[in-house]
């Protein structure tokens, strides 16, 4: 059972200590029916007279008692989930951390925000089922041992009635439970299409078609996870009707079937029927549970899945020793020895292949990387980043190959503003930096008037597409790495800033003694550079000589 191995997954279940206490709770639940049991047969041999008052004190402490137990379980089950699912929440999420770009570019958004929030918040949120059900077994074991005692005959039929049932009712709960896993899958394509809805808000507010088509789908999907929700409901709902007829059929099988083919004395046949009324709370109990736990059990598939891919991944990723800044601190040169990289094919489409592109770098030189769209210039960064490791040759520094055990200590030699960036809000990971140096950056790159600092965040982040990117670029700089490595990123700089950029800052990044890397299109500032290398549908080509033009 996949909930169990979640459960039990980072800390042993306390077995023990939960059947003490659910045997305390069921011993007691037992103790209150052969209390009524006597009451009921005291009354039966000498009539109603005054009130037994120990039979009702009796009565009253099995029931606090009773309360205790349960109350204890509950408590300690609730604890156990939530530690159990507090924990596979942060695997998941350092899985993630540590995962390759190109491994993270295969894991969608939607199946990773399902499994952090849905999937743990429904095996949470029905936790308190796990306990009850787990109880309820208990109980039902209590009490066909006490039907045991009072007729082996009619213990016998029950409990193989009870064996046939629950048979039955668990083959057709695997059939719901089948139910809710698709209910998760369509889920999932709804929230890609509400992603759509989102990010695509300014293309279909333009285009009315667009917004017919989307709506269309959107309905689609959302009409597809509310009938799969149904059948999973009527699904649920067949199995409690079929396991309230299976009750009603024990409860016949005691009262018309026993006494028919038993010698069973009348007063042990009330004895019995009572225990089989009693019975039915804790089967109804583990009836409901079963329905309800199918969905906690296909969320607990769901987020075993994602790990076991996260962890395969994981296997092929970069060593966990801790990083060494310093590695590579003093390094001369970067090289790309015949480096590829090949995507991964999506269905029958030709994945892109770049190189084999070799190419160095040497401390504080400027290089530049050309090409048109598509020929591979951002995939290449992110092979000179570290981002991705080349599927053929190797990226070394002085001689030495980046591979799994060294490539967190290279890539701590990097800052960056590739394509794609994000801007975070807070300055994370420069708690160090003084407010005085980011406003000087911001008043540098214009920026001082728009954005301000307040408690390490930025005021804003509304800013217009260059100066996100300046801001971007000022985070970059903050981070004060011996290389820096730019994709495009004057493209979106009006020509003032773009001259700034090339014929002040780049040149006095190389003053201090920066590496910088950077892919561009401004062919007017490609004699800043001191190397540069052309790209054609993933080939490298002979760079042509710089324009001596000044811009
Ligand atoms: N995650 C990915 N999975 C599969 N193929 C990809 C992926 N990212 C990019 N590609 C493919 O790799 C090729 C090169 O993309 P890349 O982004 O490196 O080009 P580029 O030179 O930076 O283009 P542009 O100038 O348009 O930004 C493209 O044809 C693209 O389809």
């Amino acid at each position: 059972m996949q909930l169990f191995a979640l459960l039990t997954r980072t800390a042993a279940l306390p077995l023990k200590a939960l059947i003490i206490i659910a045997a305390g709770s069921s011993l007691f639940n037992v103790g209150i029916m052969i209390l009524v049991n006597r009451a009921a047969q005291d009354i039966a041999a000498d009539g109603v007279d005054d009130v037994n008052w120990l039979m009702a004190g009796l009565f009253c402490a099995a029931i606090a008692f009773y309360l205790v137990f349960e109350l204890r379980l509950l408590s300690r089950f609730a604890v156990l989930v939530e530690d159990a699912i507090h924990a596979v929440r942060c695997d998941i999420i350092q899985l993630l951390r540590d995962l390759n770009l190109a491994d993270r570019d295969r894991i969608g958004d939607a199946e990773l925000y399902d499994v952090v929030t849905q999937a743990s918040d429904t095996i949470s949120q029905n936790s308190q089922y796990i306990a009850i059900a787990f109880r309820s077994a208990i109980l039902v074991v209590a009490i066909l041992a006490y039907i045991f005692v009072t007729s082996k005959t009619t213990f016998v039929m029950l409990t193989f009635a009870i064996g046939l049932a629950g048979f039955v009712y668990m083959r057709r709960g695997q059939r719901v439970m089948q139910s809710h896993m698709s209910v998760a899958q369509d889920d999932q394509r709804m929230f890609d299409r509400i992603t759509d809805q989102l990010d695509g808000w300014k293309e279909v507010r333009m285009l009315r078609p667009r917004r017919i088509e989307l709506a269309d789908a959107f309905n689609a999907s959302v009409d597809r996870a509310a009938e799969g929700r149904i059948t999973v409901q009527n699904a649920s709902f067949d199995l409690y009707i079929f396991g309230q007829l299976a009750l009603f059929i024990l409860l016949g099988v005691v009262v018309f079937v026993v006494p028919s083919y038993t010698d069973i004395s009348t007063g042990n046949l009330a004895k019995t029927a009572t225990a089989v009324l009693f019975i039915i709370g804790p089967i109804g109990i583990i009836i409901q549970a079963v329905a309800v736990l199918g969905s906690a059990e296909a969320s607990a598939a769901r987020i075993l899945n994602l790990e076991n891919r996260l962890e395969e991944f994981s296997s092929a990723t970069d060593s966990r020793k801790p990083v060494n800044p310093k590695a590579f601190a003093g390094f001369s040169r970067i090289s790309l020895e015949a480096a590829e990289y090949e995507y991964t094919a999506e269905s029958g489409v030709e994945p892109f292949h770049l190189g084999p592109v070799a190419l160095h770098v040497d401390r504080g030189e400027i290089l530049f990387i050309s090409g048109g769209n598509g020929s591979g210039k951002s995939t290449l960064m992110r092979i000179l980043t570290g981002l991705y490791a080349p599927s053929a040759g190797q990226l070394t520094v002085d001689g030495r190959t980046i591979g799994a055990v060294n490539r967190r200590d290279y890539r701590a030699l990097i800052a960056s503003v590739l394509s794609n960036y994000h801007l975070f809000p807070e300055l994370f990971g420069l708690r160090d930096v003084s407010k005085d140096a980011v406003m000087e950056q911001l008043r540098y790159f214009e920026l001082d008037d728009v954005v301000g600092m307040e408690n390490n965040r930025f005021v804003t982040l509304d800013l217009s597409t260059g100066q996100k990117k300046r801001l971007a670029l000022v985070v970059a700089l903050l981070e004060d790495r011996p290389v820096l490595v730019l994709d495009e990123w004057a493209a979106d700089q009006d020509p003032q800033f773009r001259k700034k950029f090339y014929r002040e800052l780049l040149p006095r990044l190389k003053a201090q003694g920066k590496t910088i890397i950077a892919v561009t299109h401004d062919d007017a500032y490609f004699d800043l550079a001191d190397r540069r290398v052309h790209l054609s549908e993933g080939m490298q080509i002979e760079a042509g000589p710089a324009p001596a033009a000044e811009a």
